[in-house]
């Protein structure tokens, strides 16, 4: 039996969720479940038990996947090494055949099987379905030298989003899982980073919240100190100085991206802390970090 105590503490963190509940009701929250945040089997079902209890409680969840280090471990059995520039993967075309297989199939079916089976009805996609990511091929810009163009093959930036499938879906009982592929004019696919497709389709979706579970406590500064609120200008000087690099380059500024196009609440946090995602939406618990829009 529980004791008194253990009883009430936890009475009243139900009820804390009650305007939580109310105030993101009929709501979008685009959450990007990062390749890094998936890899312990009992988080992952806490996860997707998170995203089935925000359907059922009446907001809109809408997934979106990486996959970066299951790609790696693919790679590796092929005897290839994965390389990334600015946090972003050099995608040869068969890199690109490998990261349709891991990110569009394998990923992207797990994360549907998990949502299945704690009782929601989630609908796997990549940018092919529905024909809703458009990308063309991204030139990206050298942050040392911003003249200079780097070539990283099949990595895609996207030009538009139809997102008449994810609110289809978010109509019905369905919650999607997006996996981040673009499709060009000529249907050529492309690579894209998760963390942007999930920014540009929070901005589009005119989602309440975006949320980026990862595998760090969230924004750290150089002594390894969480930052709880991050401005665009602070983002600036952690940038200049060295202190994000890698994957946690593409995130940041797809967060900021999405803060400034509207996205009220945008959060990076931790994906190894159990039920990261209710404590984050339905408790006054601040787990990570609030990217500012200014
Ligand atoms: N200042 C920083 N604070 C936190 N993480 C950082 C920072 N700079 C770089 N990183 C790196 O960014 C990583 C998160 O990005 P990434 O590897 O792409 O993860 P995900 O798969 O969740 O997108 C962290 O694991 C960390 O190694
Ligand atoms: C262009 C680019 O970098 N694409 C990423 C897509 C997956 C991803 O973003 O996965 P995480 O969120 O786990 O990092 C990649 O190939 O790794």
């Amino acid at each position: 039996m529980l004791s008194q105590t253990t009883a009430a503490k936890k009475a009243r963190t139900l009820a804390e969720a009650l305007p939580y509940i109310k105030r993101f009701f009929d709501k979008t929250i685009v959450i990007k479940y990062g390749g890094n945040a998936m890899t312990d089997e009992h988080l992952k079902e806490c996860f997707a038990q998170d995203v089935v209890l925000l359907k059922l409680v009446g907001m809109n969840p809408v997934v979106v996947h990486g996959g970066g280090p299951q790609i790696n471990e693919m790679l590796d059995k092929l005897g290839k090494k994965g390389e990334f520039i600015q946090g972003m993967r050099v995608t040869d075309a068969e890199t690109m055949d490998v990261v349709e297989m891991v990110l569009g199939g394998q990923v992207n079916k797990e994360i549907v099987n998990l949502i299945n089976r704690h009782g929601g009805k989630a609908v796997g996609l990549t940018g092919q379905d529905g024909n809703f990511i458009h990308a063309q091929k991204l030139l990206m810009e050298d942050m040392n030298d911003p003249s200079k163009m780097i070539d990283i093959g099949q990595v895609g930036e996207i030009t538009a989003i139809d997102p008449s499938i994810i609110n289809f879906l978010d109509k019905g009982d369905f919650i999607p899982v997006v996996a981040p592929i673009g499709v060009g004019v000529d249907g050529e696919t492309y690579n894209i980073n998760a963390d942007v497709v999930a920014g540009k389709l929070a901005e589009i979706l005119g989602a309440e919240k975006l949320i980026l579970l990862t595998n760090t406590p969230g924004v750290l500064d150089k002594s390894g100190e969480l930052l709880t609120g991050l401005t665009p200008k602070q983002i600036d000087d952690l940038v200049a100085d060295g202190t994000l690099s890698g994957g946690m380059l593409p995130k940041i500024s797809s967060a900021l991206d999405a803060a400034r196009s509207g996205v009220k609440a945008v959060h990076i946090i931790d994906g190894r802390v159990e039920h990261a995602l209710l404590l984050e939406v339905l408790t006054d618990e601040g787990v990570g970090t609030l990217i500012k829009a200014k």
